[in-house]
């Protein structure tokens, strides 16, 4: 069986072989639990990233003209190399972003299901028979590829996201050349060594590491870079969509979240706390669907915050590689200071700090970016806490006396991704479904999460209006020609 490198300094993958950046310098990536140095990408210049764009516009004219079950085959030699080296992957990445180990596993193996179901979809129709006003033609609609597609992802989820953007990009016809966020970029180029072992041509995939203001600005703004797909912060994100469509270029972009979850006097209150606790803390609140804001009713205000309380203390805190964690550290340095400063904000604006805001004392642990579980009393809605993402473990209780209210309430951010609420009444979960203002709608479930044969995707500031993974992926990788065949 073919392994991974366990190479320290990793190369970018340009053209099918991995070189150093002209730069000839790196980036270390830093375990946030204990600060060691995980591994070393390349701090790669525009010269790097012109030349994996290069090859990769060369490498399409081939690729597109495979059929989508050889194109399909590949993916699954991908998906196969992957779960062959799960352990191998999972590790690095709790090493180098914090996630505990078990979530990372499962991350992987979400990577492998994804390029599974995307190796199918080069089987499966590309295109619709249209009536033509002339009897003895025929008019036929076929998807097509972009050509070249920039993919610029972020470190919460190392292994997913690139693949879900990657995995759909490649089996339409497209190439891809793909800059991961430097903070979790060795776990990205133990991913694409899978690509390079299952046997991909030259070109077709390509990763370049560096900062994001020259490589994910220079594939915003490359002429030969047809479409670029991002996941990451909204402040980025908007600078990316302005690049891309001063060019004319296509984009998407999945940004925030500050996503509600509402738990209404009729709740089962036990099924909502699993909920709160594992939307709102796993992955140290650091995904883009997480629960941000408990909306609670106040019939059952009380027993809820109670209860929650005697949970969020049960919570280990630690390295997220030690077989007890819950809970790991926050992904850097900068996102530790991201939650302390809304930490601090809470309570100047006068919140109630219930439970954490605190770290770890124990000496172990203040070696790295931990804080603890930590939730908010008494939030109102025009509170710093209850409107901006924070993207760390903290929760804010609001109460409110009515489901309309609540949904109100939850309404009332810039951000409309995922929202969920838990009721047994029927007439309240048809209003909800109605009038929430999020991309993705749960009843009786926790927010985070995603399907990944479903669409993906938010409202408002959210997305870019565009969705991602499923068939809906197939909307932006790929572009319609109309035929028109007179006999
Ligand atoms: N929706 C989501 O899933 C995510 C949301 N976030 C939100 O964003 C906040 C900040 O996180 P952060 O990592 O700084 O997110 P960023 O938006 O800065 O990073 C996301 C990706 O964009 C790249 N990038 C950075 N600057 C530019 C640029 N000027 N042009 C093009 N690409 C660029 C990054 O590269 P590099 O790493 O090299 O800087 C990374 O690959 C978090 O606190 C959270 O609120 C963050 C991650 C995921
Ligand atoms: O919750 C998930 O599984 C994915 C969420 C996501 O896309 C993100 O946080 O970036």
């Amino acid at each position: 069986m073919k392994t991974l490198s366990q190479a320290k300094t990793y190369l970018n993958y340009i053209n099918g072989s991995w070189q150093a950046a002209s730069s000839e310098e790196v980036i270390a990536s830093i375990n946030p639990a204990n600060k060691e140095e995980v591994g070393y990408v390349q701090s790669s210049t525009r010269e790097d990233l012109n030349e994996a764009v290069k090859a990769a516009k060369q490498a399409q004219k081939l690729w597109k003209k495979l059929s989508g079950a050889e194109r399909g085959n590949l993916l699954y030699k991908a998906a196969d190399m992957i779960e062959k080296n799960i352990d191998v992957i999972a590790e690095t990445m709790t090493r180098e972003m914090g996630k505990t180990f078990p979530e990372a596993k499962g991350e992987t193996a979400r990577g492998v299901a994804i390029l599974r179901f995307y190796a199918g979809e080069g089987m499966r129709k590309m295109g619709d028979i249209i009536p033509a006003s002339d009897g003895t033609a025929l008019q036929f609609s076929k998807r097509v590829p972009l050509g070249v597609v920039g993919l610029i992802t972020p470190w919460n989820f190392p292994c997913a996201i690139p693949i879900w953007k990657a995995a759909p990009a490649l089996i339409y016809g497209n190439t891809v050349v793909l800059k991961p966020a430097s903070e979790a970029a060795v776990t990205a180029a133990k991913v694409v060594e899978c690509f390079d072992l299952a046997g991909f041509p030259n070109g077709v995939i390509n990763l370049v590491t560096g900062k994001g203001s020259v490589i994910g600005q220079g594939l915003a703004e490359h002429p030969d870079i047809e479409a670029v797909s991002f996941t990451g912060s909204n402040t980025i994100g908007k600078q990316i969509g302005q690049a891309a469509t001063a060019r004319g270029a296509k984009y998407q972009l999945e940004m925030g979240g500050k996503n509600p979850i509402i738990i209404a006097n009729d709740a089962d209150i036990d099924q909502a706390l699993a909920a709160v606790l594992s939307g709102g803390l796993k992955s140290t609140g650091q995904k883009c669907t997480c629960s941000s804001r408990v909306i609670v009713q106040s019939g059952v205000y009380n027993e809820f915050r109670e209860k929650l309380l005697a949970e969020v203390r049960k919570i280990k805190v630690g390295n997220g590689l030690d077989a007890d964690t819950w809970m790991g550290p926050c992904a850097s340095e900068s996102q530790y200071g991201t939650v302390k400063y809304y930490i601090q904000k809470g309570i100047e604006e006068g919140a109630e700090l219930l439970i954490g805001g605190d770290s770890p004392k124990s000496e172990e642990l203040k070696q790295g970016f931990f804080i603890n579980p930590t939730v908010f009393d008494k939030v109102t809605p025009s509170m710093t806490i209850a409107q901006e993402e924070i993207f760390g473990p903290v929760l804010a209780l609001m109460k409110v006396e009515t489901v309309q209210e609540a949904i109100e309430v939850a309404n009332d951010v810039e951000f409309g991704l995922s929202a969920s609420i838990f009721t047994k009444d029927i007439g309240q979960i048809l209003t909800f479904i109605d009038d929430i203002e999020a991309g993705l709608v749960r009843v009786n479930y926790e927010t985070a999460g995603v399907e990944l044969q479903a669409p993906f995707g938010g409202m408002k500031a959210s997305s870019s209006h565009s969705r991602e993974q499923g068939e809906a992926a197939k909307e932006f990788f790929t572009t319609t020609k109309t035929v028109f065949i007179k006999g």
